[in-house]
């Protein structure tokens, strides 16, 4: 998918809403234990009652990952039903992948060619060689950790490297690398007292932002310094979506929350 027509979907459903699909056998209704693939019957349900509200849905890998093959393969039923049914959904692979070169070509070959997913999630660790093959992939995208929700980004990104913050020189250094064009960021949501500053250094890209609803981050603090002229914004939402209720009235109560969200969302159009 362009980011024009990622754009185009946002002004159309006037809504920068990404619902993500952390799923845990744990938390989901239990007559959904019955069925051949609980995890991809979940996942149609929510899909099918949201996909109005949103523009993306993000699986995390690591839920399907630990269920083995048969999560593997609710992945890929997941992703070829959103492909098929919904095909103006931007999808993201929240991987986290990265690696030497010729290795992050066969993740980013995983992800952007077998599963056909819009976008994965890639750390910046191992630097431009690192990244730039999933940057190679036309119409793909490369969504790349710059300041992540979590505490622990306090550890590393937020300290000085030289004259800069680790994560400025994330955003400084990659914005001209080859295809930087297909750069998206990662920034938290919890973390909104940063945003002026990251948008002085990349005032266009899109950044997608976890960490509303159950860690505690604010939609509005967020777009006060967020927004660009496209919206520029993939707000997240997981549990605080999908997990609102475990009985058989799951689905639409999801979509009432999506529904919550995407009418704040709407104020900034
Ligand atoms: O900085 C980051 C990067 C990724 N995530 C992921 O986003 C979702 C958030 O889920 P919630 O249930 O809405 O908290 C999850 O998949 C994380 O691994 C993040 O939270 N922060």
């Amino acid at each position: 998918m362009t980011t024009q027509q990622l754009v185009a979907q946002i002004k159309q459903k006037k809504s920068f809403l990404c619902i993500g699909l952390d799923v845990d056998l744990e938390k989901i209704p239990k007559h959904l234990l019955n069925l051949e693939d609980p995890i991809f019957e979940f996942n149609k349900a929510i899909i099918d009652a949201t996909h109005h509200l949103c523009v993306a849905y993000k699986p995390n890998t690591a839920f399907y990952e630990a269920y083995g093959i048969k999560g593997w393969q609710a992945l890929a039923k997941t992703i070829t039903y959103i492909n098929k049914e919904y095909p103006e959904i931007f999808t993201i692979a929240d991987a986290k992948r990265g690696d030497i070169g010729n290795t992050s070509t066969m993740y980013a070959k995983a992800f952007f060619e077998d599963l056909a997913f819009d976008s994965v999630t890639v750390a910046p660790y191992m630097g431009k060689d690192s990244v730039e093959p999933f940057l190679a992939f036309k119409n793909k995208h490369t969504i790349m950790l710059a300041l992540t929700s979590n505490e622990g980004a306090f550890d590393f990104q937020t300290k000085k490297v030289g004259e800069l913050e680790l994560y400025k020189q994330v955003l400084e250094t990659s914005k001209n690398w080859k295809n930087a064009e297909n750069l998206m960021y990662v920034v938290g949501a919890t973390k909104a007292e940063y945003f002026k500053e990251i948008r002085k250094i990349i005032p266009t890209s899109f950044l997608l932002v976890p960490g509303v609803g159950a860690q505690g981050g604010s939609l509005q603090d967020v777009c006060k310094y967020g927004l660009s002229e496209n919206i520029g914004l993939l707000i997240n939402s997981s549990r605080g979506i999908i997990y609102a209720s475990n009985s058989d009235d799951f689905a639409k109560v999801a979509a009432l929350k999506a529904k919550e969200l995407q009418q704040q969302m709407e104020l900034y159009f």
